[in-house]
């Protein structure tokens, strides 16, 4: 039986191409300009290899002409060309790569940008043109040939005249619709721009002639335009140059023109991998977070270069949410592109650079840590948060990694501290790592939770932020010393007191009890404090959840309501404590008054909201007459 081939549809298939594979059109320009790009290194190669030949860079360019009369934007290189039999097989079959099989062909290696590989880039020019024209001389012919096309329909190969060796490609734009507008493909400033966002570091020279104004003569308040040729890319991308020609300076100006941030990075860090994985990266931790950093609407990433051609503006692979304040890009040879190059085909290169990136960050903050301090704060600042949400989400999964990276403020060094120098200023005596939650450093000095750890000399850990507890409670302990809450119900510390207090137990286990029936179900339990020194009253927490934690959870919006198991704890040696027995024993209304503003009083003290002021007040008024 005769076997047939399958005939590839190729109108089909280029409509296809031309209308679904790239999600934004200027991608077209990338396209030319990259194989315009390839046309060069191929020339710049058959120097390298022919030793009659020489390689004058000032020769090889690309230039952009724009040309609003004609409504034609043209694309021209003085790379190396197309015969007419390659312009049938390269631009007549769709996904025929004469840039993929010249690479082969040569085994080209290192130091190459060969760029094209899939041959379906050129058709991109589609999207954009009503008429694409090709004119091209390759390198040792004497004819030119032009070859053109309106799309589907086909094309044709004529000869043509032309001086020079390379190619001009022209492209004859679509009149505007209501949806798009190709005219913006004529303004020098959005092509300047197109050139910038994609093939910036394109390492040949793109040309183009900007309009200029100047006086019409000296000292003339008039203007005339004229033109002046200029190159607009940067070619040499930083990220390439060695480290040690590079000033700081650079680095903040790389940061500025890549408007990574309007602030000034706090640090950069510059990586040159060489191995399974070829990659070079810029990444710059920013000094401070931009306005919608702590919102949904940030997006976290890096740019993805393959070759010096970005391929992604922000690719959020490339970093873990607890340092997506990270900005910056990688650039690698290695990566496999899919046929738009807006992804990857396969994300095994990239998991390995992010995993890379993700423990060198990681490395320079400890060393920001360790050798500038001040530095290194004012990152916490803007960021530490971040670090904090990294150690609770993912279940704990990354505490380990991020554990030494937190800070807190301390009672004792009235700063911030490191869990680290804070274990290692624990004694021996001292069971767990203390903290204490509230809004504000002053609000926590102030708790009267505090006051038996602050006696015994220990030093408290101040949390001040919502998310602060909820991560501390996640890493459980440190170098195993479990973490404790000055409000929890066992501190760890032995008092001395502890006869004295059992009999004390005994002598107002009634009172409490009695305290407790006029409560109800507002706490879990009534008890005579041994925390307290000063202070007559508060509350500690019996269970998982605490105060502070109840607090941020009742605030998130649709969220079930939790409650704290709240123990009021009562100063057995305050005056207050002679009071309330004594209205115990004489008067149980005023017991009953008492009891309800020493709750309340509680309530306050811990910031949370008095269940009815107005009665509250009247009780207070109460005492009073
Ligand atoms: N300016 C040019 N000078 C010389 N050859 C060119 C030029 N533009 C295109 N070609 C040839 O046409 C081929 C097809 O180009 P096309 O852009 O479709 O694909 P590609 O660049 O090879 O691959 P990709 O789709 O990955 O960009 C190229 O491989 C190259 O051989």
């Amino acid at each position: 039986m005769e076997k047939k081939q399958f005939q590839a549809e190729s109108k089909r298939l280029l409509e296809m191409m031309i209308n679904s594979i790239y999600t934004k059109k200027e991608i077209f320009l990338r396209e030319l300009i990259s194989n315009a790009s390839d046309a060069i290194d191929k020339m710049y190669y058959k120097t390298l290899t022919d030793e009659s030949l020489s390689f004058d860079r000032d020769q090889y360019y690309i230039k952009i002409i724009p040309n609003k009369e004609n409504r034609t934007l043209t694309v021209m290189d003085t790379g190396i060309g197309m015969t007419k039999e390659e312009m049938e097989t390269n631009l007549g079959t769709i996904a025929k790569s004469g840039s993929l099989s010249f690479k082969k062909e040569h085994e080209m290696k290192d130091g190459f940008d060969i760029i094209g590989q899939f041959g379906v880039g050129f058709y991109a020019a589609f999207m954009v043109s009503e008429i694409v024209t090709v004119k091209s001389k390759a390198f040792g012919e004497n004819q030119g040939y032009e070859w053109q096309s309106e799309g589907t329909d086909g094309y044709t190969i004529s000869e043509c005249e032309k001086d020079e060796v390379g190619t001009e490609v022209i492209l004859k734009l679509k009149e505007n619709t209501e949806d798009d507008n190709f005219d913006e493909f004529l303004d020098e400033w959005r092509l300047k721009e197109i050139v910038k966002k994609y093939s910036d570091f394109i390492r040949y020279p793109i040309k183009m002639d900007v309009t200029k104004h100047k006086p019409k003569e000296e000292g003339s308040d008039e203007f005339i335009d004229y033109k002046e040729e200029e190159v607009i890319n940067s070619m040499v991308p930083i990220w390439r140059k060695n480290k040690n020609e590079l000033t700081d300076e650079d680095y903040v100006n790389f940061y500025n023109e890549k408007r990574y941030g309007f602030d000034k990075p706090l640090k950069h860090i510059h990586l040159t991998v060489d191995g399974t994985v070829r990659y070079n990266a810029i990444l710059y931790i920013p000094e401070s977070a931009p306005y919608d950093y702590y919102t949904p609407e940030y997006e976290k990433g890096l740019e993805l270069y393959s070759n010096g051609v970005l391929i992604m503006g922000k690719s959020p692979d490339l970093l873990p949410d607890y340092f997506s304040f990270v900005k910056g890009m990688v650039d690698s040879e290695d990566l496999s592109l899919n046929i738009s190059r807006e992804m990857l085909q396969q994300d095994r290169q990239l998991k390995f650079i992010a995993k890379n990136i993700k423990n060198k960050i990681k490395r320079e903050l400890e060393l920001m840590l360790k050798n500038e301090r001040e530095k290194y704060e004012s990152f916490y600042n803007a960021f530490g948060r971040q670090l904090k949400f990294g150690v609770y989400s993912d279940f704990g999964a990354n505490k380990d990694l991020l554990q030494d990276l937190l800070l807190f403020y301390s009672s004792k060094e009235k700063k911030l501290v490191t869990l680290d120098e804070y274990v290692s200023r624990m004694t021996d005596e001292q069971k767990y790592i203390y903290y204490a939650t509230g809004d504000s450093i002053e609000r926590i000095e102030k708790l009267p939770q505090t006051e038996l750890v602050a006696e015994k000399g220990y030093e408290i850990l101040y949390l001040t932020e919502d998310i602060d507890e909820f991560a501390i409670k996640m890493l459980g302990n440190y170098k195993e010393k479990e973490f404790r809450s000055v409000s929890s119900d066992d501190l760890g510390i032995n008092s001395e007191e502890k006869t004295e207090d059992q009999e004390t137990k005994e002598e107002t286990k009634q009172l409490f009890t009695s305290m407790k029936e006029i409560l109800g179900d507002k706490v879990k339990s009534v008890k005579a404090s041994k925390r307290l020194k000063s202070h007559p009253v508060c509350f500690s927490t019996e269970g998982d959840i605490t105060i502070e934690m109840e607090k941020v959870i009742n605030s998130m919006p649709n969220n079930q309501q939790v409650k704290a198991e709240k123990v009021l704890e009562i100063n057995p040696n305050h005056e207050i404590f002679q009071s309330l027995k004594k209205a115990f024993e004489a008067d149980k209304e005023k017991f009953a008054l008492y009891t309800k503003i020493l709750y309340n009083q509680a309530l306050l003290i811990e910031g949370l909201q008095v269940e009815d002021p107005v009665e509250f007040t009247n009780d207070m008024c109460k005492v009073m007459v």
